[in-house]
């Protein structure tokens, strides 16, 4: 099977490049002008820093989650990203072109899904989007071929091709736009909110098509969502902005420990106590025989267990890892980590 780098590298006429930061950002940022009616003939004109000397690197291959509050500036990064908008500074790269100076050429190269947006021809039936999409990025015919065959394959979208897009489910529709972003087998796809407003059957086909698709063609993922199942389940590095700045770039659950989250000890006892008493956790409530612990995240439940079992009647107990989302919300209002 052809990948993607080497798909996207034979269209150039070049050797398939070796670098490993696929995107680099370095110092990056967006400034907004923006002006606000402040009276009958009067404006103030205020700068929006959407983004804010933003500076990483995803290597070919990865599938990270982008992942930060409203406004944040995800969305603006990944406008830089595809060439859309502008950077005011710093240096930014994907594949090794400035995407602003070199947008179609960066085009053939990357793949973008707007959850909230369709790019596919509203009137029209699916297969007719896909036509002119292979008009539009001239993909060889066979390569075209290939890949809608996958994609209606893979995404079950045999039934679909004739209905106009107009008539579609959501969850159709969206798994008609990721076909549409990968016809002409991009190396990187930029997803902002794949799964929004997907029920759970149709989250879990999405999910499962670009766990495969990052596995067999070594696609660069880049997945901005609110939906943190998302990103458990897809990425293995989770980068956190706000304020137009990156505020976490790790693992998934060191954003527990960085945020100084906390785990949840549930213990059944054999019948009604006052509150366990033990070092490195608090009893936070009580019903019945059961009890709920909080304790460090970022430490062991076993020397609980056994110090609660030593002067304790057990009878079963269970691990709560903490709210995601609870944790980033404490993240944001603590300081930035990295
Ligand atoms: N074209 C624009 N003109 C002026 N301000 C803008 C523009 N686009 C974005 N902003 C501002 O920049 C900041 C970052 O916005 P951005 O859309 O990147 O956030 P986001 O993280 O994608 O948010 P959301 O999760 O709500 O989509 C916000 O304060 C927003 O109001």
């Amino acid at each position: 099977m052809v990948t993607a780098t080497e798909a996207a590298a034979r269209d150039e006429g070049e050797e398939p490049p070796a670098e490993s930061a696929f995107i680099e950002l370095d110092r990056v940022e967006k400034v907004f002008e923006v002006r606000r009616k402040t009276g009958f003939l009067r404006r103030e004109r205020r700068q929006v820093r959407a983004v804010d000397a933003l500076s990483f690197t995803v290597a070919r291959g990865e599938m990270v989650g982008y992942i930060g509050p409203n406004g944040a500036g995800k969305s603006t990064t990944i406008k830089m990203l595809t060439g859309i908008l502008t950077p005011s500074g710093g240096r930014l790269r994907v594949a090794g072109i400035d995407p602003a100076r070199e947008r179609t050429r960066l085009a053939r190269r990357i793949g973008v899904v707007f959850g909230q947006r369709t790019t596919l021809w509203w009137d029209l039936p699916l297969i007719d989007s896909y036509r002119l999409m292979h008009r539009m990025y001239r993909i060889p015919d066979a390569r075209y071929r290939a890949n809608l065959d996958r994609c209606v394959e893979l995404l079950e979208l045999a039934d679909l091709l004739d209905v106009p897009v107009r008539q579609l489910s959501l969850g159709q529709r969206m798994r008609g736009d990721i076909a549409a972003a990968l016809l002409h087998d991009p190396e990187v796809l930029y997803l902002d909110e794949p799964t929004i407003g997907l029920d759970v059957v149709s989250k879990a086909k999405v999910r499962s098509f670009l766990r495969d698709l990052n596995a067999e063609r070594g696609t660069t993922v880049l997945l901005t969502t609110h939906d943190l199942q998302d990103i458990e389940q897809l990425c293995s590095r989770v980068m956190v902005i706000d304020h137009g700045s990156l505020m976490y770039d790790g693992p998934l659950t060191g954003l527990h420990e960085a945020a100084e989250g906390e785990r949840t000890l549930v213990v059944d006892l054999e019948r009604e106590l006052p509150p366990i008493e033990v070092p490195d956790a608090r009893v936070v409530r009580v019903e019945g025989p059961r009890q709920w612990l909080a304790f460090p995240a970022g430490g062991s439940a076993a020397p609980l267990v056994a110090r609660i079992a030593e002067r304790y009647p057990l009878v079963d107990l269970s691990v709560r890892e903490p709210d995601i989302e609870a944790v980033i919300a404490k993240m944001y209002a603590g300081k930035a980590v990295s």
